[in-house]
């Protein structure tokens, strides 16, 4: 047995290292071997000479293969665990293969909350079915907060999880843990989605069967993609009239450019739609029972036969174009099996290269089930979905985090919430087990916390647990953090990269309307501010207000209302106002001396250099670029403390600086003049008289908006978005409505839904998401500037 596997012993690679050690512990190879293999690793070594400093140096055959393995396992090098992961523990592989982590995303109405709600009674984790805004006044379970409840609308996302048992080939029950995120779909609360994909393995994309791709399904679309999540679609609604499962994949293919096919062909449509062919066994089903409970299975009704074969052949050659073993299938007209469309079906979601297309109607509680055997068939498992670390012991080298339980622990706080019980952090264990009572460290602080409590959260309910492995989803009470915090075990120096948060666009000043209230009212600001990083609050010394900036409108109206419900403080609020920022004009050189040197102790800084746009509008930067120590590092530090400074509020309107370079390149320092303070001012002076000459101007949000409405009310629509300057890129017109893709200023959109709501008989909708900084009109900039200088004089005045 021996020269077979050694052929295979790779002493560079420790991928090879870990999988001899594995043949050894099988008994293929000497430990000799092994040993020498170990110790030749850079990856491997020291870890392995430690275990067997600890193990006494015995060398016998399967101590050395576990000593390998341990140090693999306990070394922090990027090989050793990559290794594990090419080779994964057959325990842990089929622990892990039986656990799915999920997120439901879409545009606003699509029927995220109706679905989610739907898979919790048919995997028994409700006893009844409760629908949004539903007759009986109880309202989803997911929707748990009362606003979300009055409104429809889900505002927070909500965590839960629940048991799917699905019968493998051979018709035996398999049980699978599903984590399940649902997430708002109102861009205002984007954030919930961003931080829901950046933890989760996999994501249902629910698309609505009449309107098909609508604008926030293209922002989710974006989501997806910048996290990597493979997804499965669910054209829901085929109840609706109107419905056309075809035209929306379609419009997946074409307008977010992802290869799409049914996987499922509809049996009826409309108020007569009764179940779905499944395409890769060819049989149709159909829901029976009071809540649709039941499945029936039948062959394929004759008059679906032909749909049938024609879409199968459509999806065997979608998936062909996008995986290898099926194109070969193709090219050589082989029928592919049921299990190998659905393997290859599988490999293409999970490579972001292809989404199988479900159908179905939550609300009329059919065809939900084979959307659940599609998360279970087509998302991938914790150990299937690359989550890499940044190793700050080793100049921040990435590192493939394993999903052992066994190896040491790394999770990520993706999400605060406050309850009656404390903090309660939402943590994704990416490695290693979270037990209760034990300390984990916090990377960013290295702060030791002890873990008192886990559960698992059921919406707002929750489940007590004294740990949770590796892959999975739990929430955790009394730690201290901030949202995107990584956790370890203490030895590992490793940390997660965190979510992506999108700046705030809108604000207003906000204060209670009773002095009493200021306590609370503090709270609550606090509060939101933690739990959301979109949601921002300051104080301004100038106009002595405070002032709350987030995504929108209804963010922040949601904000004021939560106040006004959680902590029982009526607040009163200000204009909304855009969130301006201002930009240089053009390269401007300055040579600014603060001088004050009248009897004792003076003030001395001399800076000189230039100012000039960074070329995109984005950060902005400070450059020193002081030759020969005329500015020690001591005082350009100071400088540089200046520039941010000046950066936070701009000469004209006072709002933030954008694209802005400042390079100081010499200057004049005093013997006993100068002081950090002095190169500080002297560096804001400067900055101001050289940002004003430079011909600054103000920019504007701007904003990509769409808007839908029946086709009637086109010419009234186009009439209101001309009216308020907005530039229309597109108008796409439907059966029996339009769709009209603009850009606006977020300036000129205030007060739009009303305006529309008006024109359109309450039938219109529109999304509204930022999209870039520019150029405010000059009329528009010169007023904010006359705007900001008479509030500035008339508080000079009091
Ligand atoms: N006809 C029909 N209506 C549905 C279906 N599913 C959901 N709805 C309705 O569509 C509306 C929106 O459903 P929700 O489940 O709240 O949608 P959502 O995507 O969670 O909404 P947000 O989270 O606010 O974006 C509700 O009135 C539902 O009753 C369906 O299959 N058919």
């Amino acid at each position: 047995m021996r020269s077979p596997a050694l052929a295979r012993l790779n002493y560079r690679a420790v991928s090879g290292l870990t999988r001899t050690a594995r043949f050894q512990s099988q008994g293929f190879l000497s430990s000799r071997c092994v040993s020498t293999a170990a110790l030749r690793s850079p990856g491997v070594a020291p870890a392995y000479q430690s275990v067997l400093k600890q193990w006494g140096q015995r060398r016998n055959a399967s101590a050395a293969a576990s000593a390998v393995l341990e140090a693999a396992a306990a070394s922090p090098e990027t090989l050793s665990q990559a290794a594990i992961i090419d080779n994964l523990d057959p325990v842990e592989a089929a622990r892990l293969d039986k656990v799915r982590n999920i997120g439901i995303a879409a545009h606003i109405d699509s029927g995220k909350t109706t679905a989610t709600e739907r898979v919790l009674f048919y995997t028994g984790r409700i006893k009844a079915i409760h629908d949004v805004r539903g007759r009986d006044g109880v309202g989803a379970k997911m929707d748990s907060m009362d606003l979300e409840r009055e409104k429809g609308i889900t505002i927070q996302s909500a965590a839960t999880f629940c048991d799917w048992v699905k019968k493998d080939k051979d018709g035996v029950d398999q049980k699978y843990h599903v984590n399940l995120i649902d997430t708002p779909g109102h861009i205002d609360f984007t954030i919930e989605v961003e931080r829901a994909l950046r933890v989760l393995d996999g994501a249902v994309m629910i698309l609505c069967a009449v309107s098909g791709v609508q604008s926030q399904t293209i922002t989710v679309d974006r989501q997806m993609r910048r996290y990597n999540v493979p997804r499965i679609s669910f054209v829901n609604k085929m109840d609706r009239m109107g419905a056309n499962p075809f035209k929306a994949i379609e419009q997946i293919n074409a307008k977010l450019k992802m290869p799409a096919a049914a996987v499922q062909v509809p049996i009826g449509a409309e108020d007569e739609f009764e179940g779905v062919v499944d395409l890769i066994r060819m049989k149709a089903i159909y829901n029976v029972g009071e809540s649709g409970e039941e499945l029936k299975e039948t062959e394929i009704p004759d008059k679906l036969k032909k749909l049938a074969e024609e879409r199968r052949a459509m999806l065997i050659e979608t998936v062909a174009d996008v995986d290898d073993q099926m194109a070969e299938m193709f090219l050589d007209e082989v029928e592919p099996t049921a299990d190998q469309l659905r393997a290859a079906i599988r490999r293409a979601t999970i490579a972001l290269k292809f989404t199988p297309v479900f159908m179905g109607s939550a609300l009329a509680n059919k065809s939900v089930q084979p959307m659940l055997d599609g998360v279970v068939d087509y998302l991938p498992n914790p150990s299937e979905v690359e989550n890499l670390a940044l190793d700050q012991k080793r100049n921040e080298a990435s590192v493939k985090l394993v999903p052992y339980n066994s190896l040491p622990f790394v999770g990520l706080a993706f999400k605060l919430e406050e309850s009656n019980f404390g903090q309660l952090t939402y943590i994704r264990v990416y490695q290693g087990t979270l037990r209760k009572g034990s300390n984990v460290f916090n990377a960013r602080n290295n702060k030791k916390v002890k873990v008192p409590r886990i559960v698992r959260m059921h919406s707002n309910e929750m489940e007590e647990v004294t740990e949770i492995g590796a892959g999975e989803i739990c929430a955790v009470f009394g730690i201290d953090c901030a949202s995107g915090d990584t956790f370890t075990d203490g030895q590992l120096g490793y940390s997660m990269s965190s979510m992506f948060v999108p700046e705030p666009v809108i604000s207003l000043s906000i204060k209670p309307k009773q002095s009493k209230d200021a306590a609370n009212f503090s709270k609550a600001m606090a509060r939101f501010q933690r739990e959301d990083p979109t949601f921002r609050v300051f104080y301004d010394n100038e106009s002595e207000q405070t002032i709350i900036s987030g995504m929108g409108e209804l963010h922040l109206d949601i904000y004021v209302e939560r106040m006004r419900r959680e902590y029982h403080v009526d607040c009163e609020t200000g204009q909304p106002q855009v969130a301006y920022r201002e930009t240089i004009g053009s390269h401007t050189p300055f040579d600014h001396l603060l001088k004050k040197q009248t009897g004792g102790a003076g003030d001395y800084a001399r800076v000189m250099g230039y100012m000039e746009p960074t070329g995109a509008l984005e950060e902005n930067q400070f450059e020193q670029q002081v030759v020969g120590g005329s500015i020690s590092e001591k005082y350009l530090f100071a400088c540089e403390k200046g520039f941010n400074l000046s950066c936070e509020k701009g000469p004209l309107i006072g709002h933030k600086i954008l694209g802005t370079r400042m390079i100081i390149n010499d200057g004049a320092t005093h013997m006993t003049d100068s002081s950090e303070m002095a190169f500080k001012i002297a560096t804001q002076q400067a900055f101001r008289k050289a940002f004003i000459e430079s011909q600054p101007s103000v920019l504007e949000p701007l904003m990509k908006t769409v808007v839908t409405a029946p086709s009637e009310f086109q010419g009234d629509v186009i009439a209101l978005l001309n009216k308020r300057g907005a530039t229309i890129n597109d108008t796409e017109t439907g059966v029996d409505e339009f769709t009209i893709y603009a850009d606006c200023s977020l300036n000129g959109m205030f007060g739009f839904s009303s305006n529309l709501r008006a024109a359109t008989q309450g039938k219109g909708e529109y999304t509204m998401e930022f999209s870039h900084y520019e150029k405010a009109p000059p009329h528009v900039q010169k007023e904010l500037i006359a705007k900001h200088l008479k509030a500035q004089a008339d508080r000079n005045k009091k």
